[in-house]
């Protein structure tokens, strides 16, 4: 089967294949889609590529060395437009389809409004409370109102605790957990956001009674050194680096190709983006030497995602910077850009993310028949929406935003920083020793018995 590379353009057309390539004038194109027609449009394979119908949407350009090397394959319409790794399709029978998006620059918001770059690095980095209101009393009082306010809609998981449980009851807990701002607080150096002991510890207690996944944006390698916990699923690069003992734990095993980690611990790996690796290494490349000009950017290698940090860039900057990415990323159009908490980040335009992510653990796991399951989700960033948006698809789940601030969200409760997201899986970890030993003839209110004995260790905890 003969192998051909090429950036995959996905654009309505109304009429067939054979007639998308009559028309094409550029000579490039042209010897692309001859070589594709060669092949006989219609549920025909070219070197890894299916065309299924003569009205596919789909025209194929030539590559350059820098792109994903295609195991490629399209149908009929662009929103079905779909590209499999080798990796997924060992591990999952679905295709994972390509995103489809506008042009970079400008770009459409959640809410379908155009905004540029700056706007929206500018609306991912609100002022703090105090300043949106002034320092008066009645700033305080108004700020006060509205985050009352705000939390009836999504009230505290901590005072929500035993409702939530007994919605929990006799089924299995899986916990998910983000890393970022909601088991590390959020300081302005990356590779200085430790994990504190007393949260570690947490974590791991959690991991004894529940099966318990990290999902971050960064670099799954990286996420483990903060965390180093080997029991639990590790989900880096938002979901598309995914990995957990090959043993499993709580006697649930993810699927995925097992391999060894660099312990030579045996260990299952799922990574549907892994053809983009070269791709996503030049492209942070090229971010590290053209964002240096500018004072206070990061460029943060995260595997499969190449993460902008501009925390430490002065706002008159941002521009300039927002700049340079949409330079770049003009010349890839199979990434695609999205933003979190003072970044932006660049990743591959497949319809990969941190809910998919949550959807292939809880089917890998065994897990999939949401009446018998019941996900927590704690996360604080925009990405981890696209994860509570499956949990609020499910029958009986628990979506958390950890913010000290009304933000847009899906989530269905919250939590105010990592100290209280702690708090919560102390809570968890007691809820479930209370289920055990009521199940051995015990009896008593988890919160009566425990919230004392819970605010003490939580009050001792410390974050650097
Ligand atoms: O999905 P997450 O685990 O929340 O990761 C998202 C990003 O987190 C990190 O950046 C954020 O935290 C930094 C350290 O506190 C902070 O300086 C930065 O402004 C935040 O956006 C991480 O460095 C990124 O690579 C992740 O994508």
């Amino acid at each position: 089967m003969v192998e051909i590379e090429m950036v995959l353009k996905v654009r309505e057309v109304g009429e067939s294949l054979d007639t998308l390539f009559r028309h094409e004038d550029s000579l490039d194109r042209e010897a692309v889609l001859i070589r594709a027609s060669f092949s006989n449009v219609g549920e025909s394979l070219v070197g890894g590529l299916t065309l299924r119908s003569k009205q596919a949407a789909v025209c194929a350009e030539p590559s350059n060395t820098s792109c994903p090397s295609a195991t490629l394959m399209l149908s009929t319409s662009p929103s079905k437009a779909t590209v499999a790794s080798s990796h997924a399709s060992s591990v999952s029978s679905q295709p994972i389809p390509i995103v489809l998006q506008e042009k970079h620059n400008p770009y459409v918001t959640d809410k379908g409004h155009l905004v540029t770059w700056l706007d929206a690095m500018k609306a991912q980095s609100p002022p703090q409370f105090h300043s949106l209101h002034g320092d008066t009393p009645e700033s305080y009082d108004m700020e006060a109102a509205e985050y009352a306010a705000w939390l009836k809609k999504h009230p505290s998981a901590l005072s929500m605790f035993e409702e939530l449980m007994v919605e929990a009851k006799a089924k299995q807990v899986v916990v998910f957990l983000d890393y970022d701002g909601t088991l590390s607080p959020i300081v302005e150096d990356p590779d200085r956001a430790y994990v504190s002991d007393d949260m570690r510890a947490t974590v791991k207690e959690v991991a004894t009674f529940f099966p318990t996944a990290i999902i971050s944006g960064r670099a799954r390698p990286k996420v483990y050194e903060f965390v180093q916990l080997a029991e639990l699923y590790y989900a880096g690069s938002h979901g598309m680096d995914i990995m957990g003992p090959a043993d499993g734990t709580n006697g649930f095993r993810a699927q995925g190709t097992q391999v060894k980690d660099k312990m030579g611990h045996d260990v299952v790996l799922f990574q549907p983006a892994s053809d983009y690796l070269p791709l996503i290494d030049e492209v942070c490349q090229i971010l590290s030497e053209s964002s240096k000009c500018i004072r206070g950017a990061r460029i943060e290698h995260n595997r499969f995602c190449v993460t902008i940090h501009f925390r430490c860039v002065k706002e008159e900057s941002w521009g300039a910077l927002a700049e340079k990415v949409e330079s770049v990323l003009k010349d890839y159009p199979t990434l695609r850009l999205t933003h979190g908490r003072k970044v932006l980040e660049i990743r591959p335009a497949i319809a990969w993310d941190k809910g998919k992510a949550v959807d292939f653990l809880l089917s890998s796991l065994g897990l999939a028949d949401s009446s018998k399951v019941f996900p927590v989700y704690i996360g604080d960033d925009r990405t981890d929406e696209d994860a509570f948006n499956v949990l609020n698809g499910l029958k009986h789940a628990c979506s958390i935003l950890v913010t000290s601030v009304p933000k847009e969200t899906k989530a269905s409760f919250s939590l105010q920083d990592p100290c209280e997201v702690m708090e919560f899986l102390l809570y968890l970890v007691r809820w479930k020793k209370q289920e055990l030993e009521d199940q051995n003839g015990g009896s008593g209110s988890f919160l009566q018995l425990n919230r004392k004995e819970t605010l003490k260790t939580f009050a001792a905890a410390s974050f650097p």
